[in-house]
């Protein structure tokens, strides 16, 4: 069993979630108050390696009521310093990482308190990250990013609903909403996405747009969700 999947992100109308320089603050505070009330609503956020070192983010509720949810950061080989903002004491942490992790870090992370989960190869398996979180006890999570993180989850269909807000930008060149191998034509996609909503944000400028995500083929074992 799986939690349900939200990938939440903000992009140019080209499709990058960040600049080739690593800028990326597209929302307005309109959109930020909706990603905070998402992250009340979840139990989990996930984050990518580069995302966290890039943004140092907090992933905390800040803009909506709520509580905040328990962070978790996919960092293969451990690059993440640990003075990031996402371990400090503010919220639970939880780390998938992998054999390439220096054992140095991974007991300087668990002395601070956090959690350490090490897959026994050179990848995490985001089918295994979320099932364990299941375990855990989460049953909704929100994915923010970032594109190759958004590529290793909606490429094996582990996304329930995309919500991406489109922000009146160029950036020409950077990261795309979703950066990894790619599909050769919408055939090999394994899921249709299906039109939910479309809103035009508070502000006038933006527009945010809503997908569910359906699989093509369920794979019994991880894309099962608890109904
Ligand atoms: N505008 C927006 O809404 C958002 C923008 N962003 C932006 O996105 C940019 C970062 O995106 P991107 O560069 O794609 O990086 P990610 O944040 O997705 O991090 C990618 C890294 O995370 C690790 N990782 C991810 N999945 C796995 C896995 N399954 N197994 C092992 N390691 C894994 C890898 O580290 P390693 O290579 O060490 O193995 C990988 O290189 C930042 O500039 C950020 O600001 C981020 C979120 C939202
Ligand atoms: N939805 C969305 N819109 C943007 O414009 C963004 N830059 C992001 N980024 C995500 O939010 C994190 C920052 O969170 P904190 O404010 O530090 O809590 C950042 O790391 C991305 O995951 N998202």
């Amino acid at each position: 069993m799986r939690p349900y999947v939200y990938l939440m992100a903000a992009v140019t109308i080209d499709g990058r979630i960040a600049s080739k320089s690593g800028y990326s603050r597209l929302s307005c505070p309109h959109d930020l108050k909706r990603l905070h009330a998402l992250r009340a609503e979840v139990d989990a956020v996930i984050v990518g390696a580069n995302t966290a070192i890039i943004d140092n983010p907090r992933l905390t509720v800040r803009y909506a009521a709520g509580r905040n949810p328990t962070r978790v950061l996919i960092d293969g080989a451990l690059r993440a310093p640990t003075t990031l903002r996402i371990f400090d004491k503010t919220a639970p942490t939880i780390v998938y990482t992998t054999n390439l992790a220096p054992a140095e870090k991974i007991n300087e992370l668990r002395r601070l308190g956090i959690e350490v989960v090490v897959f026994p190869s050179h990848r995490v398996d985001p089918a295994s990250v979320l099932s364990d979180l299941y375990n855990r006890g989460v049953r909704k999570v929100l994915i923010e990013g970032g594109g190759r993180t958004n590529w290793e989850f909606i490429s094996k269909c582990l996304v329930d609903e995309v919500i991406v807000t489109v922000t009146p930008y160029v950036f020409g060149s950077g990261v795309s909403l979703v950066e990894g191998e790619g599909f050769k034509d919408i055939e090999e996609m394994p899921f249709n996405l299906k039109l939910l909503g479309v809103k035009l944000c508070e502000c006038g400028k933006e527009v945010v747009v809503k997908y569910a995500v359906e699989c093509k083929k369920v794979d019994t074992k991880y894309n099962r969700l608890e109904n």
